[in-house]
């Protein structure tokens, strides 16, 4: 989401950070005051700690110091090495403890804590006459804020009405007490300044990050309402960005610009068409997958598996030769290529095979169709214990033999599929059919945005690493977001990645490559946005590759990775409301551009990318030198560098019968299946 963050936004401050865990789950929801308790509390912690989490913490986070009557060196010592923005203040402090923090640094700012009902002797308020006494006070003292609470982080809520009109005090108001998701529309009729939350946002004494992202996300919707005509989406990204705005797009459950993607469905895209009995298993997937998307052991744990085994962040590399070469747009790759197994697959794979494992289950199984996702499953599976069986049809199996090998050597049962066509799509079925018979100990590891829900969804979060990636590092490296996304499609995956964090971001282009094989006007391409109809596949709605009878085509692209007769469901939706185009590539254009990649910037592309590759091309050229075009180069193109010799001798021979029929095409596919 990129909101317009407007002054008149009621603010919102989570108080009693005690984990570095706690940290991430603020840099993701990004509110406006994190709270470090420095009192006598259960939620104390140790000045180190305290450094330790800020050190974390997203830097637009101001840091709050809460204290009951401290010893001022503290706070000097903790405002001197920054780990402290402002102080709030819960005891006796008097007027010259407050001028004493002032003089020290008089632009640090006072909250001073009023116990609307439950306070010390002094300030204990059993009328609304002592609380008016106790509030003019401070409002007419040198404090910057006046904090009405109901104790310190004890839950519960004190009577609002003694607050009165808010409007008549003379300080901003942090209102806390008791707030959580379900009062916080209530206690914003107050229109305090901000919101001080603790105990509505903790589950067994920590932090949650499921109910911090329920509070902000229902706040954030307060404030679209109060502040409808200042909240407006920016219609330029480069005028508008702030790194709040940013940041707050990371996270997955708050893209409310597409608030068609909820419950499986996108538009009317998605859905689950699957057999009666695997629909427990979907609505018990869909449940395990809620808890641990939100649960912070389980974010932590699957970071460390993408930092430490799979290689990420992946680099976002400037394509200095190839920009200068073609002129126009900076060009960004974006090298998933570089990671463990060599493509973006592992992003998923690392997601699912986690998920499957604290769900109890101990086997996994997955469809493959060239090999490359059939070979991160079983790393995955190897790395993390698990047996693995993958399900890959026998022509796929007899032209991908070292994959089949690869796969073996990692511990999987690779099971051959003969019916059909005996390639992916066929391998998907059995896949499918398999699990319906296992599904008390086994998880079906789906590769691509497809298939019945949850799968779209939980593979495209998993996915999304790459764009939340993209934008952290391009705006460290220009400073603003790029003009356009690009990204080849088969199922979606690695497209859908690249898009996600960016979909809020109008002014950002996002550009898929469908497979154009031989020609969109042949019957030779996998290009099922621009020449397919909607229809009803492997459990979802969406675009197809049909005949007149609505009966699946065969379909065809010099890259195995594209050859898929359908897209992700999100990418039909994102289709229909224009918010992403879809281009057809052809092989010859997708061949000319793996070899002038390698040859500009000496990388070796998968087929796939080279299909983003070559749209990026004809668009940089036509575009400005301050605009900026990022590729997903989504795997690498060893695998496919003797095919495309191949390719291209048959071509100069005149000898290349690919277009006289579909079977003789499929014989000559390539590479990495993308779906
Ligand atoms: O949270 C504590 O344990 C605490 C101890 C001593 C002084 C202040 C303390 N907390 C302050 C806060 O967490 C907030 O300012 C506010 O009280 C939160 O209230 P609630 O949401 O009811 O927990």
């Amino acid at each position: 989401m990129n909101k317009a963050v407007s002054e008149e936004d009621i603010k919102i401050k989570i108080c009693g950070l005690k984990r570095i865990d706690d940290a991430k789950i603020l840099n993701k929801y990004v509110p406006d005051y994190a709270g470090f308790v420095f009192a006598e509390s259960k939620r104390k912690i140790s000045f180190d700690k305290a450094k330790a989490i800020k050190n974390v913490l997203d830097e637009t986070i101001t840091t709050v110091g809460v204290f009951v009557d401290p010893d001022i060196e503290d706070i000097f010592y903790l405002i001197k090495n920054d780990i402290i923005d402002i102080i709030q203040l819960h005891g006796n402090e008097d007027e010259e403890f407050i001028n004493k923090l002032k003089e020290f640094d008089s632009n640090i700012n006072i909250i001073k804590s009023i116990e609307m009902n439950n306070g010390d002797s002094e300030n204990k308020h059993d009328d609304g006459f002592n609380i008016k006494k106790t509030i003019e006070k401070w409002e007419n003292s040198n404090v910057d804020y006046l904090l009405l609470d109901s104790g310190k982080g004890s839950g519960k809520i004190f009577n609002w009405e003694l607050i009165g009109d808010i409007k008549k005090i003379k300080k901003p108001v942090f209102l806390a007490g008791g707030i959580n998701s379900e009062n916080i529309k209530k206690a914003s009729k107050i229109k305090p300044f901000a919101f001080d939350l603790s105990s509505g946002v903790e589950k067994n004494g920590f932090k949650s990050s499921k109910k911090i992202n329920e509070v902000i996300n229902n706040l954030d919707n307060i404030n679209k309402l109060n502040n409808k005509s200042k909240n407006k989406e920016s219609k330029n990204n480069k005028s508008n960005i702030n790194k709040s705005n940013i940041n707050k797009s990371i996270n997955l459950n708050r893209l409310d610009d597409v608030k068609d993607m909820n419950n499986g469905r996108y538009g009317i895209y998605g859905g689950q068409y699957i057999p009666e009995t695997l629909m427990n298993e979907l609505i018990n997937l869909e449940e395990q997958y809620n808890f641990y998307k939100n649960d912070p052991d389980f974010i932590e744990e699957l970071q460390n598996l993408f930092n430490e085994y799979a290689g990420r962040p992946s680099l976002l590399y400037f394509a200095e030769n190839m920009t200068n070469d073609i002129g126009g747009a900076k060009i960004y790759l974006k090298r998933e290529d570089l990671n463990h197994t060599g493509s973006h697959k592992i992003n998923n794979v690392l997601g699912q095979v986690l998920l499957a494992k604290k769900m109890g289950k101990t086997r996994i199984i997955a469809e493959t169709g060239a090999g490359q996702h059939g070979v991160a499953t079983a790393t995955g599976a190897a790395f993390l214990d698990m047996e693995c069986e993958i399900f890959m049809g026998e022509e796929d199996m007899e032209r991908q033999a070292l994959n089949v090998y690869r796969m073996e050597l990692l511990g999987a049962k690779v099971n051959p599929v003969s019916s059909g066509t005996k390639t992916l799509k066929d391998a998907v079925n059995e896949t499918m059919r398999e699990w319906t018979t296992r599904v008390h100990d086994t998880h079906y590891v789906l590769g691509s945005v497809m298939g019945p829900h949850p799968f779209p969804m939980i593979v495209r979060d998993f996915q999304s690493v790459i764009s939340r990636e993209i934008k952290e590092e391009i705006l460290k490296i220009e400073g603003k977001l790029p003009t356009a996304i690009v990204a080849c499609v088969g199922g979606g995956s690695n497209a859908i990645g690249s898009f996600f964090n960016f979909i809020g971001d109008k002014g950002v282009r996002l550009i898929g490559c469908e497979a154009g094989g031989k020609g969109v006007d042949t019957e030779y391409h996998a290009a099922s946005i621009t020449k397919g109809e909607i229809g009803i596949f492997h459990g979802m709605k969406s675009y197809f590759c049909q005949g007149n009878y609505g009966q699946i085509s065969p379909v065809y692209s010099i890259s195995a990775g594209l050859d898929y007769p359908g897209i992700g469901p999100e990418h039909a939706y994102l289709n229909d409301i224009k918010r992403a185009e879809y281009v057809p590539i052809t092989d010859d254009e997708a061949v000319e551009a793996f070899e002038y990649l390698a040859e500009k910037e000496g990388i070796i592309c998968a087929i796939e990318s080279a299909h983003a590759i070559a749209q990026s091309i004809k668009i940089a050229k036509k575009m400005d030198s301050d605009d900026i075009i990022v590729v997903c180069l989504s795997g690498r193109g060893d695998k496919d560098a003797e095919s495309i010799k191949n390719y291209k001798l048959a071509k100069s021979n005149k000898s290349d019968k690919l277009a006289k029929s579909s079977n003789s095409a499929k014989l000559n596919k390539l590479g990495e299946e993308e779906i």
